[in-house]
């Protein structure tokens, strides 16, 4: 039997409707009043089916923001050299704002020569070199989707984040990185957590914050969590449910976890709606960038 709920359950599905509703009151003015119409290139190598999953939904929600979605989906044998090139044409095209590559890309090809050869202004992901430098010097960015979209969560429960201890579970490039950056942005206390952390659980009976971004299935549990803390589970895990079909989990043991925690997202409809919906503000951030015009508001770092 589940445990009985005492954390506010953050909606995040519901936050990134109403992101997406502003979003698309932007492109409409855009298209109104200057002609534009931003649009996204979403790039797919390989049939991995959960990236095929995203991307569809990617590409549903760019049009029904009122964008223009351009899917390119190449064969799992693809060369390094025709990603290149179908990368170059995209950052050439005017019509093309925002240049998505779907990782992880197959191990034949280095993905960070890929990021790196996407124009930055166009680099919605927020993960070429340049906009992570920027980034972490506090200068205008393209700010990775999903932390971006942890942060405007936490800003949207708390008003300030200044001062609080904020602990991240996990370091790498897409995730944990850069919601460390945000978070200090914000002023807050952060630490960073990983794999050689010692005696996580006493780390992370610290935080104010706890954002789990880690890959493991309901590791982070209940009695590690300080009483009324925030629980911000970034996990998706696909594993096997009761009648064989895939059901998703978080990176937080959920039924004990909220029974501690002041607030915490569910998995799903959590982070994952956010990450698409900071997508399509980057897109339109990124039009608005490229023209000249004036940018959504509350929708960046
Ligand atoms: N909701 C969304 O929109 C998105 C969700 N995700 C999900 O978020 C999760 C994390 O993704 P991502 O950052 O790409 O994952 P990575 O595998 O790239 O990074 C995982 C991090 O967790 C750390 N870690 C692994 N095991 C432990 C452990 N036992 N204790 C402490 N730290 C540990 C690793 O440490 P070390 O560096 O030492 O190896 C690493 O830094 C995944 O579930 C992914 O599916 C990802 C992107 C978007
Ligand atoms: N270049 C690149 N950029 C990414 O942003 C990127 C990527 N590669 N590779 C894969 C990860 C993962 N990711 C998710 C996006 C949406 C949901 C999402 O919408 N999740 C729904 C559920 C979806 C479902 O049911 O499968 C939810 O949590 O409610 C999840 C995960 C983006 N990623
Ligand atoms: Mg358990």
């Amino acid at each position: 039997m589940p445990a009985e709920t005492t954390a506010r359950v953050i909606d995040g599905k519901a936050f990134a409707a109403k992101i997406r509703g502003r979003v698309a009151e932007h492109v409409a003015r855009l298209k109104a009043e200057h002609g534009i119409t931003p649009g996204l290139a979403v790039v797919l190598v390989g049939e991995d089916p959960a990236s095929s999953v995203y991307v569809r939904s990617k590409g549903k929600q760019t049009l029904e923001a009122g964008m223009n979605s351009f899917e390119h989906k190449l064969p799992p044998e693809t060369s390094e050299e025709e990603l290149l090139a179908l990368v170059a044409r995209l950052n050439a095209d005017p019509a093309v704002h925002g240049i998505l590559v779907q990782l992880p890309l197959p191990k034949h090809l280095n993905s960070d020569l890929v990021i790196n050869s996407i124009d930055p202004a166009k680099d919605v992901d927020g993960f070429h070199i340049s906009n992570v430098g920027l980034l972490g010097t506090g200068q205008k960015a393209m700010v990775p989707c999903t932390p971006l979209g942890c942060l405007l969560l936490l800003r949207d429960l708390h008003g300030s984040l200044s001062g609080m201890n904020a602990v991240v579970i996990g370091r790498s490039n897409i995730v944990g990185k850069p919601m460390a950056q945000l978070l200090l942005g914000d002023s807050a206390t952060v630490t960073i957590a990983h794999s050689r952390t010692k005696d996580l659980p006493e780390v992370v009976r610290r935080a104010d914050i706890v954002v789990a971004a880690v890959g493991r299935p309901e590791m982070i549990q209940g009695d590690w969590i300080r009483p009324g803390a925030t629980v911000i589970d970034v996990g998706i895990n696909r594993t096997a449910g009761p009648n064989g079909k895939d059901v998703l989990v978080g990176d937080v043991d959920y039924a004990s976890a909220a029974q501690v925690a002041g607030a915490i997202t569910p998995v799903p409809g959590g982070v994952g709606p956010m990450t698409i919906a900071c997508l399509l503000a980057n897109t339109v951030t990124a039009c608005c960038r490229a023209n000249g015009l004036p940018e959504p508001e509350g929708l960046a770092a």
